[in-house]
């Protein structure tokens, strides 16, 4: 398997550019075979993730080719509703496809998701929205069979604010008869992404980024290009990046209102951020200061983002505690931290950080993606060497994490690599 291998130490200074999405693209690949038709995304990122919906795609029988960062997929062939198990486990976003699949052809079987480890990610507000479409679903071999005559819009109360619920029930419903109302819907940016993407295409979808999603129903959709939103989430991860390597990084093609609750948590902590319409600059300190940090659904804290503002403040000033609300157990990287020397006490939900001088290198694991990133930040202001093992979580959800992480001046290198992990 292959490692990072970081060198601490060095201040991260210079540009960076971010990358499309993950969030995004991932549900918008899957949405392209609701249409039969030919769509081209652009600014797609180079991830793991996004090589195993093209796998997934192309199971089902569309054609699906890529250009340096634009995939085009053309759904007229699909011919098959079916997803094998070996990939739905390989990531979350693989159920994406069941609300799609449903509406184009009445009928999909899957078995459960897979993704990262951070705790139980059950289906139950997905399958509960679908059923309330019309949907019968039963179960059986470890695969679920949905049906439906015909879906027919409805109005649904989702219990919790499900990023993925609320984009599969949009997706099932744009081509439902009748409209659907979803109430306390998530508000993530790419839950907008998603409804401008299906409208261009010819959906009628209304109010995504409110609690509150209009989607009436239609029979036709179109071919389209559509380039989607940067990551919030890689953006975060550089932003933090230059704060605890009291770096200087200017960062392009963001949208700052998207990271804006992290801008204000960075502020928070001492450290210096300036931002126009794309681009945001970060200034570090050579210590910043403890902060308490909830996550919560949008506009709250990111759940992406606690991970890597632990790391961060294992070298605060004072004493921090974070809450994690999102997900039951998602605290693997705070035993990893420890090992580099972190003084971190996990009592329930929340993680209690007393700040220490230094972190020091050594061996850990990427439990999942975002504590694979806290890792690598670890790493970059730690003494010494710190090998970072696992890391194809990490290739899930960062393109070229290590070359943009090299023009800013921080030394990291991959090791072992093998060609198909
Ligand atoms: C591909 C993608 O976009 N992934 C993101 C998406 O994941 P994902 O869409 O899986 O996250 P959800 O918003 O659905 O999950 C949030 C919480 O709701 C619970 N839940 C969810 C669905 C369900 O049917 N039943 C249920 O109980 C989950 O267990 C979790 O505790 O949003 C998460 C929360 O912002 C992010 O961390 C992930 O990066
Ligand atoms: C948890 C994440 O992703 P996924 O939902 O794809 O597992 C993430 O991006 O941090």
């Amino acid at each position: 398997m292959s490692s990072f291998i970081v060198e601490g130490g060095n201040r991260l200074t210079g540009e960076v550019e971010i990358s499309g999405a993950k969030n995004a693209v991932l549900p918008i690949l899957a949405g392209t075979a609701l249409s039969s038709g030919e769509n081209s995304i652009h600014q797609v990122p180079k991830l793991r993730d996004v090589r195993v919906m093209k796998e997934v795609l192309e199971s089902l029988g569309a054609e699906v080719s890529q250009e340096d960062d634009v995939i085009t997929v053309n759904s007229r062939l699909i011919d098959s509703c079916e997803i094998a198990e070996a990939l739905m486990r390989k990531m979350r976003a693989t159920v994406f496809l069941m609300g799609p699949l449903l509406a184009r052809f009445n009928q999909v079987r899957i078995s459960q998701p897979g993704g990262c480890s951070i705790g139980p990610r059950p289906i139950d507000l997905h399958i509960k929205g679908l059923k309330a479409l019309g949907a019968k679903f039963t179960e059986g071999h470890g695969y679920l069979e949905v049906k439906a005559d015909k879906l027919v819009g409805a109005d649904i109360h989702l219990d919790f604010p499900s990023v993925g619920a609320t984009e599969n029930i949009m997706m099932a419903a744009t081509k439902a008869k009748g409209t659907t109302v979803l109430r306390n819907a998530a508000k993530e940016p790419e839950i907008i992404d998603l409804q401008n993407f299906l409208n261009c295409m010819g959906a009628e979808i209304r109010g995504a980024g409110t609690d509150m999603i209009k989607i009436k129903g239609v029979e036709k959709l179109q071919s389209i290009n559509y380039t989607v939103i940067p990551d919030r989430i890689e953006t975060g991860t550089f932003m933090v990046a230059a704060a605890i390597t009291n770096g200087e990084v200017l960062l392009q093609n963001v949208i700052p209102e998207h990271i804006e609750p992290v801008i204000a948590k960075l502020i928070e902590a001492g450290v210096e951020i300036k931002y126009d319409q794309d681009q945001i600059k970060v200034t570090g300190v050579p210590k910043v200061k403890a902060v308490d940090v909830k996550t919560l659904p949008y506009p709250g804290f990111p759940t992406d983002m606690q991970p890597q503002f632990m790391a961060l403040l294992s070298v605060a000033e004072g004493t921090s505690v974070i809450t994690e609300t999102i997900f039951e157990n998602r605290f693997k990287h705070a035993d990893e931290l420890r090992r580099m020397g972190a003084d971190i006490k996990i009592e329930s939900r929340s993680a209690i950080i007393e700040g220490i001088d230094n972190l020091s290198g050594t061996v850990v694991e990427a439990s999942d993606l975002r504590a694979g990133a806290a890792l690598v930040l670890a790493g970059l202001v730690a003494e010494n060497k710190t090998e970072i093992k696992d890391i194809y979580h990490i290739d899930r959800g960062y393109e070229d994490l290590e070359e943009k992480i090299d023009r800013l001046g921080g030394q990291i290198s991959r090791v072992k690599e093998e060609p198909n992990e």
